[in-house]
């Protein structure tokens, strides 16, 4: 295995919280103990992206965003990787299909808060990442019913673990999906950002 991309052993539960990390911020920290702790999973992966394509303005330099998001989460069963710009990708679908060519027999679900499901079906090949992969959406303030009546959750109703069976998901076949209502940090990277707290990228 190369050195500089995360080590994962085959039979091994990984979630992927992919993100812009445009700062990390003390509501990442706290979906990713509650993923862990809800969805049966080993480890999670902090995957802070070269850039979202579909944010007009770029992020922060990678650099600082993988610096921050070291600080806020010292977690033994979390790493904060930036795969994706080593591997070259930033549409989810092909960082996904590398992935899984990278870590054969690994299980990786996909992460991400209420508020992404809701703008799911604006993803590149979205519904195949939902085929690929179980995906485990944590509660956001203010998003769950977006979440829940989303196309994309419409679409995958049939798909949907309940939250009773979250502990399942990490192990499931997809096209497999769970929604956890969890205590909810309201704590967002626009908001740091809004503050003046965080340098961020012009725009
Ligand atoms: N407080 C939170 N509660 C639930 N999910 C969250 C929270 N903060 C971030 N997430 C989730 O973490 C992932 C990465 O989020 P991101 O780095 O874009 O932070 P953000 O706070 O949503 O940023 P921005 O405010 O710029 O949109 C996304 O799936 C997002 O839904
Ligand atoms: O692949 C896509 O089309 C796509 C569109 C929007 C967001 N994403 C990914 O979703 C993750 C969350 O992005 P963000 O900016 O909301 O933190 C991050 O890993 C992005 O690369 C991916």
């Amino acid at each position: 295995m190369r050195h500089d991309i995360p080590y994962a052993r085959s039979g091994q539960a990984i979630g992927l919280l992919g993100g812009s990390y445009d700062p990390a911020h003390e509501g990442h920290a706290h979906i990713t103990r509650e993923a862990l702790k809800r969805f049966g999973l080993d480890r999670v992966w902090w995957m802070v992206t070269p850039g979202n394509p579909l944010k007009p303005h770029g992020p922060a330099p990678l650099a600082e965003r993988m610096a921050r998001a070291r600080a806020v989460i010292d977690h033994p069963r979390v790493v904060v990787t930036d795969i994706e710009a080593r591997l070259g990708t930033r549409f989810t679908a092909e960082t996904l299909k590398a992935l899984f060519g990278l870590y054969p027999g690994v299980r990786f679900t996909w992460l991400m808060g209420a508020d992404n499901l809701a703008d799911f079906h604006r993803w590149e090949r979205w519904d195949e990442i939902m085929q690929a992969l179980p995906v485990g959406v944590i509660a956001r303030p203010g998003e769950r019913v977006a979440a829940r009546t989303s196309p994309a959750a419409r679409r995958f109703r049939a798909a949907r673990l309940s939250g009773a069976s979250a502990p399942l998901l990490a192990h499931a076949s997809a096209p497999a999906w769970c929604l956890v209502n969890v205590p909810m940090v309201d704590t967002s990277s626009s908001a740091i950002r809004a503050g003046g707290g965080w340098r961020g990228a012009p725009g």
